[in-house]
């Protein structure tokens, strides 16, 4: 080694160091040259400088790794954890909660949480400020008052709850497969009860409770190559819940429906089921036209009794009979199970018909069987009916669920899908009736205040959106300007009513259905005088149009 030119020295000490060297050499090439440069240079041993700072490093690495230790032996032995994997639904729960409480403010390192947006934000988005009706909506400039969401990173993290301390652990776990669960987190206290730790999560489910009162959760089935690890379902959506009295329905079968499910939603209900042996399910079957409230009063009923709504859509060529089995087994103990337009979903008697469907039924293979050889993948997809009710009356099925089907066609289904047990309340809805119009139309335009109206800093705002309005040709201007300038005015509800008399006089009961009527009137809602000025003309179009076996409305004059 050239680099390696020492005065030679008896000292035992010298010729350590020189071993030193020659080890660190072989890590670092030319370091030999460095340190003879340093030695040479600046007059000192550079090979005791740096190994001094071995040494140091060393201790500190030994220290730490006995510290460690005896927090796992000692300090750990006195405390009490809970731990969450992160399929477990308090997991985000927990650290959302710890966000808002503001621990770990000052981290110097966070998580972003940007797809999880949180209760406050969505409200801070809604929350009009700063907007002007009369100009134009821009998505960007909405979503960029939102700012973004951090979570605690992985570490530990402590925090009080009164004169408790507790200890938040986020850790990163060992992948064990492509989508396992890579991170987990530890709740901690010091003593030998876990009740401190149960007591701040019951804390922390109220506080979600509270976040949520107003939404309506949607699940999903999970995808079929995560369901092993994430769970069988996902949440997709949480949509704000839906008051029950704006689905218009008539007021004594409303009522009607809301008393039994309650009655059945009720805890004895349970035992009053078991004693009996009667499996403690119940189902409905929503049927009637299309637009006619089916599925907006299933949201509106999971809205009133704080369920959550799990959809499955039986075309979906990812479930099979047994992932469907799998899925009603894994339901929580109440919530209501959306299965949208069932005769449509393929369901047949013939066990093997199920085999050749690859888009629910509507497309039948059977006579082609021999000219196509279906894939494993393909032959996995479709659902025959025996699987479905295999599936909902299984054993391993949720009790204590509501099954709600919705369908157009009611006399297209198999007498076994809706047989009373299965199906024990049928509601019929229908085209619109006058009584319907006329709640649908007061309730459209009725608004006691414009809240915007009432701020004061209105010209402020307006002079900043006005900065981003987009140009316009002259001759668009001329027709968008007046359209966006519309203000919403407040009637008196003598005045709509008697507007509301005028319009459901103008169209003839069981002619349209609830979501037309909806359509239109969403088009004129900044003005019921007009609404009842053009329901002719629009209804003769939609007239022509379904005459002529078209859903495509030319144009309303106004
Ligand atoms: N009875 C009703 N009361 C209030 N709004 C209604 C009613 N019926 C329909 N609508 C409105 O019409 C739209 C469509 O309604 P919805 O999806 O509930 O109908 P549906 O019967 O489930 O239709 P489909 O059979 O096509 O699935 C919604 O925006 C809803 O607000």
């Amino acid at each position: 080694m050239d680099g390696l030119c020492f005065p030679r020295s008896s000292n035992n000490s010298t010729s350590l160091m020189h071993l030193a060297t020659g080890i660190i050499e072989s890590f670092i090439p030319g370091y030999g040259d460095v340190a003879r440069y340093m030695t040479e240079t600046f007059g000192f041993d550079f090979n005791i400088f740096v190994s001094a700072a071995a040494h140091i490093v060393t201790l500190l690495a030994a220290l730490r790794f006995l510290w460690s230790q005896c927090r796992i032996f000692g300090l750990d032995y006195i405390m009490s954890s809970i731990h969450f994997d992160e399929r477990d639904e308090m997991f985000t729960t927990i650290l959302n909660w710890l966000a808002e409480q503001n621990v770990g403010k000052s981290a110097t390192k966070l998580k972003a949480a940007s797809n999880q947006p949180r209760q406050k934000q969505i409200e801070e988005l809604e929350d009009d400020d700063g907007f002007d009706a009369s100009e134009l909506f821009h998505a960007g400039r909405w979503s960029a008052k939102s700012i973004p969401l951090y979570e605690l990173f992985f570490g530990r993290y402590r925090f009080w709850r009164g004169c408790r301390l507790f200890i938040l652990e986020r850790q990163r776990r060992e992948k064990v497969a492509r989508y396992a669960d890579e991170e987990n987190i530890v709740l901690k206290t010091l003593g030998w009860s876990t009740e401190p730790i149960k007591e701040l999560l019951k804390t922390i489910k109220i506080w979600e409770l509270e976040q949520e009162k107003s939404k309506t959760m949607v699940w999903s089935p999970q995808s079929k190559d995560v369901r092993r690890y994430q769970g069988a379902w996902r949440r997709v959506a949480s949509r704000p819940t839906r008051n029950i009295n704006t689905v218009v329905l008539d007021a004594q079968q409303r009522a009607e429906l809301i008393a039994d499910m309650n009655e059945y939603l009720q805890p004895r209900s349970y035992r009053w089921y078991a004693s009996r042996g009667i499996p403690y399910r119940r189902g409905y079957l929503f049927h009637g036209p299309p637009g006619t409230g089916k599925s907006s009063l299933s949201f509106a009923l999971a809205g009133l009794f704080g369920l959550d709504v799990y959809i499955i859509s039986l075309l979906d060529p990812q479930i099979t009979e047994s992932d469907l089995s799998a899925l009603f087994s894994s339901l929580p103990q109440r919530c209501i199970v959306l299965l949208e337009d069932i005769d449509s979903a393929g369901l047949e008697r013939d066990q093997g018909s199920s085999k050749n469907k690859k888009d629910g039924g509507k497309r039948d293979y059977s006579e082609h069987t021999e000219s196509i050889t279906l894939t494993d993948e393909e032959l996995t997809g479709g659902i025959s009916l025996s699987g479905f009710l295999n599936a909902i009356d299984g054993v391993a099925s949720q009790e204590g669920r509501i099954l709600v089907m919705t369908t157009n066609f009611p006399e297209q289904l198999d007498p076994a899908l809706i047989r009373p047990g299965r199906i024990d309340n049928q509601i019929a809805f229908t085209l619109a009736k006058k009584d319907q119009m006329r709640e649908m139309f007061l309730q459209l335009y009725w608004n006691e205040t414009d809240p915007l109206e009432t701020k004061p800093s209105r010209e402020l705002r307006s002079a900043r959106t006005n900065n981003h309005a987009r140009p316009f040709s002259a001759e668009t201007d001329k027709y968008l300007r007046p359209l966006l300038q519309q203000k919403q005015v407040t009637y008196d509800i003598n005045e709509l009513e008697k507007l509301a008399d005028q319009f459901v006089g103008a169209i003839k009961e069981d002619t349209f259905s609830p979501a037309e009527i909806q359509n239109f009137l969403i088009l004129k809602r900044k003005d019921p005088h007009q609404a009842v000025q053009d329901v002719d003309a629009w209804k003769c179009e939609v007239l022509k149009a379904k005459e002529s076996g078209s859903n495509v409305v030319t144009g309303i004059e106004s």
